[in-house]
């Protein structure tokens, strides 16, 4: 784990000492967007039409933000138009690489080490975090964005002409609801587990951890009556949600001390997150192998012996009872 400064990797892992023990994720950095005629987007530069296979997509399996957009790729049937690389699950002292014997399908476009690369040669000088995913334009050879919130959001719309699939997860008469939903979700749950699991003190994880089971309280109650998150229809809230709730009980309730009580325990969430986990398509893009093993073995000041536990054993192929809920 690390970060460039200048172009040159160095091997640090996140500095708490001056947050009170608090993780502050850094906000990405590259956000221009990808759109129908290339026009700018709302932010960064323009110039980046959506084609064909122009695109590629960097993501790792265990990563939350990364699956977020590999499940908008599967939805939107942009997978013939974009194609993908993997990296490895374990983020070690050269960060995220590229090892295909550790589980990477390896950098389809430059045959990189190490994801690291692909940042600095994007730009020589390049400071910051080097996180996945990343949208690279291979006409252009440079990072699009490295955010998932607006990669989702380029998917849910810029290559409606080319794929003929006008299924939209973010309709304009939902943006306020999808916007709250969505900012009750990131903070607490979604960036919350992070924040409880990197906390490094006692006070510090106790205020994240409250946090993530005040939220899925709420997400249970909102459950009750509704079928998605923001009322009868499926929007990328429900995404953005589900790839944090589907690592939850693996992962966030052991290794990053979220333990209240598992998903399985509340029987809205876990039934949810079945329909979910079965919604065509979306089982490819879940992993268990690449999530367990990113986790527990990469994070060896969590956990040193980097021992990958063995469960839980969760059916999420078992029936669910979404549907018999009177959708407002
Ligand atoms: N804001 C980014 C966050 C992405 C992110 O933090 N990815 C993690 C993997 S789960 C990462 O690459 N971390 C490496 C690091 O922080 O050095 C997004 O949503 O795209």
């Amino acid at each position: 784990m690390g970060l460039l400064v200048d172009g040159q990797w160095h091997d640090k892992w996140y500095d708490t000492s001056s947050s009170g023990g608090k993780f502050q994720r850094e906000s990405a950095k590259l956000r221009n967007w990808v759109t129908v005629d290339g026009a700018a987007g709302p932010t960064g530069q323009g110039g980046f039409k959506a084609e064909s296979g122009r695109y590629h997509l960097y993501v790792s399996l265990a990563c939350p933000w990364a699956h977020r957009t590999l499940i908008f790729r599967k939805l939107k049937g942009l997978e013939k138009h974009i194609d993908v690389s993997v990296v490895s699950p374990d983020m070690l002292s050269n960060g995220w690489t590229f090892n295909v014997d550790a589980g990477s399908t390896g950098d389809s476009l430059f045959n990189s080490d190490f994801m690291h690369q692909i940042y600095t040669r994007h730009k020589k000088d390049y400071s910051g975090r080097v996180t996945v995913p990343v949208l690279w334009c291979k006409q252009t050879n440079q990072i699009v964005s490295n955010e998932s919130s607006e990669i989702i959001r380029m998917f849910n719309s810029a290559f409606n002409e080319i794929t003929s699939n006008h299924d939209d997860y973010h309709p304009a008469e939902l943006h306020a609801k999808i916007d709250s939903v969505n900012d009750l979700v990131y903070d607490n749950i979604n960036n919350g587990v992070y924040r409880a699991g990197f906390a490094t003190t006692q006070g510090a994880y106790e205020e994240a951890y409250n946090g993530v089971f005040m939220a899925l309280d709420s997400i249970e109650k909102i459950l009750e009556n509704n079928r998605y998150l923001a009322g009868k229809r499926i929007t990328e809230a429900d995404w953005r949600l589900f790839t944090t709730l589907i690592r939850f009980d693996a992962v966030y309730h052991g290794h990053f001390k979220c333990n209240r009580q598992r998903l399985e325990d509340f029987p809205n969430i876990s039934n949810y997150v079945r329909e979910l986990y079965q919604w065509p398509g979306v089982a490819e893009t879940v992993n268990f192998y690449h999530i367990k093993r990113h986790y527990y073995y990469s994070h060896d000041m969590i956990n040193p012996t980097r021992v990958v536990p063995a469960g839980p054993a969760i059916d999420f192929n078992a029936q669910h009872n979404r549907g018999r809920q009177s959708s407002n």
